[in-house]
């Protein structure tokens, strides 16, 4: 990363010293840092010892020629522009300077205000540098945290966290199962100031029922049967740092009340104690469920909702991450085959192919598992399709039409291939036609229950009623959506 503008620092290469004092004094004027060296050697130390932002180089040096140093700098791939000074006006040697990576060529006398014209644009584009290196480093990243995956969908995910971190405003992640909820929650406590202290997790849908108020608040000795000695929860030991909630929708409706209590007064009492105690918590919590359709069906509270949903959060199914699925799936595969002693460096082209291509209905998780699974149970240096679960072998395409079928009308095409044109004709219809009565098909199978077909076509029920309202507004019956 480049150093920012403000302070810039220019090396001066020049022999003769009534010229290169001359220069300096009319640079650090405008409020440059100037070094001088009066030779190559002189300015090759420099460049070792120090970061410029522009080398001003003299072509004539008594000890070398002043390409030898840009030679140096390019070689060395030293990151400063260089503007090559010399008294020989000649195009061949501006040619040869630009050629060896000089980013500009002043002729002896140099003019001053052509010198501050020529300092300033170099300065300007590392400017303009600067704030691209800055850019990308925080719109473009290849993952965060724990987290894979330079997607743009990802990129928002990412800002969001690194924007909210230090907040202690709740976040509330939603996303489908697997979509790595639990990994943002970790980022968004590693990324806050309160990283030093616990993030404690409960997961709401894993812990009975009856045991979940005290896995939160913790219990006194003899509170209930089994309860033999004085335990704290969640509660107590998040004090100072995180409580993430995982699947929340699945709490009971009752503790949700005291859930409430808790987050707007700070204060809880263990489960058989009168006692009330006070801690600092920054709430973050997540559900693969639509927390607003839970709210509907009665079984989330819309108090405890409108408190926890602060930040909203969504995490985007892997199959709307575009590259992300191989971006991780790589990852993965050197990791699980690394752990299981296996020598496995990467997939075979058509596998890559099918992976993209599989809607992943169970996220990263499933991914995981398939190439857990592949490693485990093949061998080799590249997974091949055979290796492939059953799974990802049902959106293989068709096989090709059996040889006892009318023999087709030859056609000429630029692959060599041939197609039946009437079969073709009769029996291939636009894909969004296709796709229409195939869910509306899957609507009619599942008795008009739409979030059953979303789930048996392994679509979410949102992009079912997206289409479905698409082609009722649509004033041609049969329109692509
Ligand atoms: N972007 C990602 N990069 C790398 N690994 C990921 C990513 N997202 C998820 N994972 C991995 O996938 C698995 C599932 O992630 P996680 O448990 O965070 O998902 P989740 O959304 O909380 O799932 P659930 O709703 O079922 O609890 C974990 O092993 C996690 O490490």
């Amino acid at each position: 990363m480049r150093e920012r503008v403000g302070n810039t620092s220019i090396l001066l290469v020049e022999d003769s010293l009534p010229l290169a004092t001359l220069y300096q004094q009319y640079l650090e004027a405008q409020g440059h840092q100037v070094v001088l060296a009066a030779d190559g050697q002189q300015a090759l130390q420099a460049l070792e010892s120090q970061r410029f932002h522009l080398v001003l180089l003299d072509l004539s040096l008594p000890d070398m020629h002043g390409f030898d140093v840009l030679r140096h700098i390019k070689q060395q791939a030293i990151d400063v522009s260089v503007v090559v000074v010399t008294a020989n006006d000649s195009a061949e040697v501006a040619m040869d300077a630009v050629h060896l990576g000089a980013v500009d060529f002043l002729t002896k006398p140099i003019d001053a205000s052509r010198l501050l014209v020529t300092v300033n644009n170099v300065l300007k584009q590392h400017h303009l540098a600067d704030l691209l290196d800055s850019y990308q480093q925080r719109y473009e990243r290849d993952g965060f945290e724990d987290l894979i995956g330079a997607s743009p969908v990802m990129q928002g995910v990412y800002r969001v966290i690194e924007s909210a971190a230090s907040s202690r405003a709740s976040i509330f992640i939603t996303g489908e199962s697997g979509t790595g909820k639990e990994l943002c929650a970790e980022a968004i406590h590693r990324r806050s100031d309160r990283s030093d202290k616990p993030l404690i997790t409960i997961n709401c849908a894993a812990i009975p029922r009856d045991l979940m108020e005290s896995e939160i608040f913790g219990h006194m000795k003899g509170a209930f049967t089994g309860a033999h000695a004085e335990r704290d929860g969640a509660a107590t030991l998040a004090d100072g740092g995180t409580l993430f909630l995982d699947e929340l929708c699945e709490m009971d409706l009752d503790l949700q009340s005291k859930l409430l209590r808790f987050i707007q007064s700070g204060t809880f009492q263990k489960v058989g104690s009168s006692v009330s105690q006070q801690v600092d918590i920054r709430f973050v919590c997540a559900t693969n469920r639509d927390p607003l359709d839970e709210v509907r069906a009665g079984r989330f509270r819309e108090d405890l909702y409108y408190r926890l949903h602060v930040i909203p959060l969504r995490l985007p199914p892997l199959r709307e991450r575009g590259g992300d699925c191989l971006q991780i799936a790589r990852k993965l595969l050197q990791d699980i085959s690394a752990r299981e002693g296996k020598a496995f460096e990467g997939f075979a082209r058509d596998v890559e192919a099918i992976m993209q291509a599989y809607p992943w209905p169970g996220n990263v998780r499933e991914l995981e598992n398939v190439i857990m699974n592949m490693v485990v149970l093949g061998e080799g240096t590249e997974i091949t399709q055979a290796m492939l679960p059953e799974s990802l072998h049902r959106i293989l395409p068709a096989a090709p039409p059996s040889a006892s079928g009318p023999e087709p009308e030859r056609a000429g095409s630029a692959s060599g291939a041939s197609f039946d044109r009437r079969q073709a004709d009769s029996e291939i219809r636009p894909l969004w036609l296709e796709e229409k009565r195939i869910i509306e098909r899957a609507i009619a199978l599942c008795g008009g229950n739409l979030p059953k077909a979303a789930a048996l076509l392994e679509v979410s029920a949102s992009t079912l009623y997206r289409k479905r309202q698409a082609w009722e507004k649509s004033p041609v019956e049969d329109a692509p959506v």
